[in-house]
């Protein structure tokens, strides 16, 4: 199991809060995540300042678009040595392909996943939206594209991670959200599963924001999640 297995998203809209969490956590025991709320507030500079206190960065800016588009904005997005960064795999074929290309094209380019079926939503929500078939046969799917087209791995739900696995190999790295304790509120995910439950399902990184961030304690909420993962609280 990776040391640094547990990412925080720093959902804050600014960069004065992202970095006071920031200096709670350790960077040798956690990857940080920057989404859109944060990128859109406080854009490149705050990804920098995160190198520089020593973080490993999760850019989760899940492009979308047209792969010209998005093929240029993965290049910018590869430039500022992130370690991690995302498309929406219904994005496409030729998008995905044109995302993978574009990442190669840095010295050091960060691992490409892409988010298959977004953990806030179940069977019928993506009934509605006009999806055939279950959240599971839809993340297998995507799963299965997004390895196709020469991806590194995908974002779903760990409740899917055993079918993810079955269809796309041992060297494919899942990233999964929607993580919470017993007692946490679920909040807007629906597809939820615990940090061990969804170790032992097999997913590789475990996105937990809220149970940690919005916690009065959030280095101790860290530090009881590494234990039940058998993780040390020493740097590795
Ligand atoms: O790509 C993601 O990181 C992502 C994909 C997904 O399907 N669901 C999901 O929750 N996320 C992100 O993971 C984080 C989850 O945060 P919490 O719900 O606070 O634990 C948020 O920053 C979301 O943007």
């Amino acid at each position: 199991m990776d040391n640094k297995i547990v990412v925080v998203p720093l959902d804050f809209p600014d960069a004065a809060s992202a970095l006071a969490m920031a200096a709670r956590l350790d960077p040798r025991l956690c990857r940080v995540k920057v989404g859109k709320e944060l990128f859109v507030a406080a854009g490149p500079a705050v990804v920098e300042q995160l190198h520089q206190r020593g973080f490993e960065v999760f850019l989760d800016l899940k492009f979308h678009d047209i792969p010209n588009t998005v093929a240029g904005a993965c290049k910018s997005a590869a430039r500022l040595g992130v370690w991690m960064m995302n498309v929406h795999a219904s994005g496409g074929e030729a998008m995905l392909r044109a995302a993978r290309e574009a990442v190669a094209s840095v010295t050091k380019p960060p691992l490409l996943i892409g988010v298959t079926i977004l953990t806030s939503l179940d069977d019928e929500s993506i009934a509605r939206v006009g999806f055939s078939g279950s959240v599971r046969e839809n993340v297998e799917r995507l799963a299965r594209l997004t390895k196709e087209c020469g991806l590194d791995g995908v974002v779903c739900s760990a409740q899917e991670a055993p079918w993810v696995r079955a269809a796309a190999g041992t060297s494919f790295t899942l990233v999964t959200p929607g993580i919470r304790l017993a007692t946490d509120a679920k909040g807007d995910q629906v597809r939820t599963v615990t940090p061990a439950e969804a170790v032992k399902l097999g997913a590789d990184y475990l996105v937990i924001g809220r149970p940690i961030t919005r916690a009065t304690d959030p280095v101790a909420v860290l530090e009881g999640i590494r234990r039940e993962l058998g993780l040390s609280q020493e740097a590795a």
